[in-house]
């Protein structure tokens, strides 16, 4: 999409042709590092309005996070900030609370012809997901502000609706803007004359999304006095970047976790890996889940649509049922699937790495297999640009996140493992590793664990499968495995899409009568044609080997723990955290009989991470 066709007002943001001179002054810009001794505060100490600290508590959250912490008092100062902060710190709140009690005080006054803050988020289901954070403070303080959220699939005349009653705030990706300077439906001097902060959410995915252009487009009429903040999760030149495209002098925020080593992923995720073959990754999900040695609710990475319904397949022949979530799907499905899981109507998400949709998009293009043309000419199955799964959404009370494909980059496997851990609960991650992706693997490690730490292991073994137990299921697996053919993957396939345009269409009827609500329209149901046989659906007790048994009934008398104990949200505190990690069988038991809490000396370690356990399992706990 071209630049919008106008002459930028006076005042406008130098473009990145001026970036040498924006870089000098950053340079001498203010550069907090937060220090874990630092006392901590709550939401009134940081100076927020009593509607909001109402409206957080009305939620469950009650005390702020480190980098709501740091970025509040900041943003309320009215500086450029950019925060980097982990996956799942609660980088949203920190700059929306802010950004809302500075229109509070303005709600009073005319309105603006184009809204005075926007939000730029790299998907369309992170649009989702900040607008729905934004509308229930909105509606919880009270207050007279209107958000509304933009994405270049909707119709001009929605868009023109949406923008009809002036909104404050507005929620959208970048390619959204040129494309509405396009239609006419918003006009760049009126932005210029209106807009007083701009977000960059998640900034180190939306040069990566392919936004560069459309940036340019928006920062050539954001007007100097425009408050600007850039939150990431990563450091990477794309954030640089976009620093010196759009930033003045910011206050930079890089929150460090107690010891003098970053670690990007939060300490209260558990990193697991298991060595298996490519072929035996089936048989290892299988184990996983069949056994029930980890924790509900999980997701599932692959890297190709395909493999997701294999796997699917798959796992339905054992009575596991699971949801599909790629970039193929319709937006409204997408939106409802993940609202589903988010609500707990299922606990298993197979969910496509974003990062691969350009490989499936020539995959799709070059397969003209004749089985598939009739579905293909029929569903022209098409990936979705701003499509994003992995990245920045909050996928609620997670507690494992499996990689059954590797990412294909360690920035990749951060954002993954990110998607469990959120806020202050904690989590767990378990990678299938084949030897051919044994060397990213590594390189993750290295990253992972840092400069001069090269030998520690952040990514142990998984200590809960012996190898008798993942051995019991072979037969089975192997059996099952060989009748999901590639055929049937295919149909499946155009199966699921057929469903999901037909669900679409009354999803879309459905969400415009009731926005907020959930129907029954199921993801999770079977595609194969044949019911699941009874001897797969129940493993019988003598296949299953005593010491796995041992860990699924602690995995399981620890979920029935955790679910008792769940308070919602936030009061969240160093009490309520060792009391779950106490029940938390990944932290404090190995198949291989010691039930030691920390340290599992003595236990044979295996680096290899096949089956056996190491009891390092027990990694030492921080706090975020
Ligand atoms: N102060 C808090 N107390 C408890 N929960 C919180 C708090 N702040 C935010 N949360 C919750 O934590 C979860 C993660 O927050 P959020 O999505 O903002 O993280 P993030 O830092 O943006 O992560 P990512 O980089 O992956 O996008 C959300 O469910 C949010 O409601």
């Amino acid at each position: 999409m071209g630049k919008a066709k106008f002459k930028p007002a006076d005042d406008v943001k130098p473009e990145v042709e001026e970036a040498e001179e924006v870089e000098e002054q950053r340079d001498g810009g203010e550069v907090a590092e937060e220090e874990e001794e630092e006392k901590e505060k709550s939401f009134e100490e940081l100076g927020l309005d009593p509607r909001l600290i109402r409206a957080l508590s009305k939620k469950g959250i009650e005390k702020p996070t480190p980098i709501q912490q740091t970025a509040i008092p900041y943003i309320l100062e009215g500086k450029d900030v950019v925060a980097r902060a982990k996956t799942g710190s609660g980088k949203t709140l920190a700059y929306l609370l802010p950004l809302l009690q500075k229109l509070f005080s303005d709600s009073g006054r005319k309105k603006k012809p184009a809204p005075c803050a926007f939000v730029l988020v790299p998907s369309r289901e992170l649009c989702q997901q900040v607008y729905t954070e934004v509308s229930w403070l909105i509606e919880l303080c009270r207050v007279q502000i209107k958000a509304v959220q933009l994405t270049s699939s909707m119709p001009v005349s929605d868009m023109r609706n949406a923008l009809a009653g002036l909104p404050e705030i507005l929620v959208t990706t970048p390619a959204c803007i040129p494309k509405c300077f396009a239609d006419g439906v918003l006009d760049p001097a009126a932005i210029s004359e209106s807009l007083e902060i701009l977000v960059l959410d998640e900034a180190d995915l939306l040069l990566s999304y392919g936004y560069e252009d459309n940036l340019r487009s928006v920062t050539s009429i954001v007007p100097r006095r425009c408050q600007c903040l850039l939150m990431s999760a990563t450091t990477s030149s794309d954030v640089e970047k976009l620093k010196k495209l759009i930033l003045h002098n910011p206050v930079v925020l890089t929150l460090q976790e107690g010891s003098d080593k970053e670690e990007p992923v939060p300490s209260n995720v558990q990193q697991f890996w298991i060595s298996c073959s490519a072929q035996d990754k089936l048989l290892h999900i299988l184990a996983l889940l069949k056994l029930e040695v980890v924790q509900k609710k999980v997701l599932i990475f692959i890297n190709t649509i395909d493999m997701g319904f294999k796997l699917k397949l798959f796992l339905e022949k054992f009575g596991i049922k699971t949801a599909i979530l790629n970039g193929e799907l319709p937006q409204n499905s997408r939106l409802h699937i993940l609202e589903q899981f988010n609500a707990g109507l299922f606990d298993y998400l197979i969910a496509t790495d974003d990062n691969n949709q350009t490989k499936e998009k020539e995959e799709v293009k070059g397969d003209d297999n004749k089985d598939n043309k009739k579905n293909k000419r029929r569903f022209k199955p098409k990936l979705d640009a701003e499509f994003g799964v992995v990245r920045g959404i909050d996928f609620k009370k997670v507690h494992t996140v499996i990689n059954y494909d590797m990412p294909q980059s360690v920035t990749g496997y951060i954002h993954r493992i990110g998607r469990t851990g959120r806020a202050y609960s904690s989590g767990s991650s378990v990678s299938l590793v084949s030897p051919g992706e044994m060397e990213g693997f590594e390189e993750i490690k290295s990253f992972l664990a840092g400069e001069e730490d090269k030998d520690s292991d952040i990514i142990t073994p998984f200590p809960l499968l012996t190898e008798n137990a993942v051995e019991s299921l072979r037969y089975r697996a192997e059996d099952v495995a060989k009748s999901v053919t590639k055929i049937s993957i295919r149909e499946s396939r155009a199966q699921d899409l057929r469903n999901e345009i037909i669900n679409s269409e009354k999803l879309k009827s459905h969400f415009e009568a009731n926005p907020r609500d959930l129907d029954l329209l199921k993801h999770d149901k079977l595609l194969s044609k044949t019911a699941p046989s009874p001897h797969l659906r129940d493993i019988p007790e003598y296949l299953v080997d005593p010491k796995t048994q041992e860990a699924s009934k602690m995995v399981k008398l620890a979920r029935a723990a955790m679910g008792n104990s769940r308070r919602s949200g936030g009061g969240n505190n160093t009490k309520k955290k060792r009391s779950r990690k106490g029940g938390d069988p990944l932290k404090t038991f190995n198949a291989n009989g010691s039930k030691r809490g920390r340290g599992g000396g003595g236990v044979g370690q295996k680096k290899d991470g096949k089956g056996s356990s190491d009891g390092s399992a027990n990694k030492k706990q921080k706090t975020v």
